[in-house]
């Protein structure tokens, strides 16, 4: 197995999630489905409490804000079911989550809500995140090594301490320094990047992102930091031109440490 080395002025390693430290299927197969599956029950369950009002709250403005790029919900037919204006809020939030979510939209919005959505079915035992197997060993030595490990998913941080909380290999949220989401901006976005280097308190330079999508690893590169593209089933067909421009591994433990024991 060929291993690929990173630089030795790397301090922090940056770990995408979903195509990454866990298969796209345990995303699309389990907590999106759960999510479908839960939605108009929770709503009407929590719609008085305050959090639940500050999802809803949150999702109107992306309503708004993709209104104004000509970016709406479909309007569908009114439903014989729906009697109460409450009832037709939630039909409204419904659909708008559905239609986001069949869209794959990263939307802080969207992520906020579902993150509070898979804690009960994470607490309950119901739902436990998977992890590569490569990924926790790896995340050992390298803290072993003195790198810090920080997390940036889409996911919001909510989720992603879910999911890392209640794993497969147990609770392995202690093996983090910290963890970012969409609110410090969209992975797309090289800004976000130097954000998160600013945060974490190095150069972007010092910091290596493992990721599956390219458009994120373009982004990073922008920002200056060093990018390593993660291949792993069911993961999308990189281009060749990408093949060639990225370094790929397809398991964590191809990583090596220029310089370090
Ligand atoms: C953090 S668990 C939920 C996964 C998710 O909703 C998601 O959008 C994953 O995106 P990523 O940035 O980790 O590829
Ligand atoms: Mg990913």
């Amino acid at each position: 197995m060929a291993t690929v080395s990173i630089p030795a002025c790397t301090s922090a390693l940056l770990l995408d999630i979903e195509g990454t430290t866990t298969p796209i299927t345990f995303v699309k197969d389990i907590l999106f489905p759960y999510i479908r599956e839960h939605l108009e029950d929770y709503l009407s369950t929590h719609w008085e409490e305050d959090e639940c009002k500050q999802d809803v709250h949150l999702l109107k403005k992306q309503i708004e804000e993709d209104m104004k790029q000509n970016r709406s919900c479909p309007v569908h037919a009114v439903d014989q079911t729906v009697h109460t204006d409450e009832e037709k809020a939630i039909r409204e939030v419904v659909d708008n989550v559905l239609w986001q979510m069949a869209a794959d939209r990263k939307s802080t919005a969207l992520k906020q809500l579902q993150g509070h959505m898979w804690r009960s079915a994470y607490s309950s035992g119901r739902i436990k995140g998977e992890v590569y197997q490569d990924v926790i060993p790896s995340i050992k030595r390298w803290k072993g090594q003195g790198l810090k490990v920080f997390i940036y998913s889409s996911g919001s941080v909510e989720a992603q301490k879910l999911l890392f909380g209640y794993s497969v290999e147990g609770d392995v949220l202690d093996l983090f320094d910290g963890h970012f989401d969409t609110t410090i901006g969209a992975k797309v976005e090289g800004k976000s990047y130097e954000r998160i280097a600013e945060r974490i308190g190095c150069p972007p330079e010092e910091i290596t992102f493992l990721t599956d999508v390219t458009r994120e690893a373009k982004a990073a590169e922008e920002a200056g930091a060093n990018v390593v593209v993660v291949v792993r089933p069911g993961n999308m067909e990189l281009t060749d031109d990408e093949r060639s421009h990225y370094n790929l591994i397809t398991s964590f433990s191809q990583l090596e440490l220029t310089g370090r024991v």
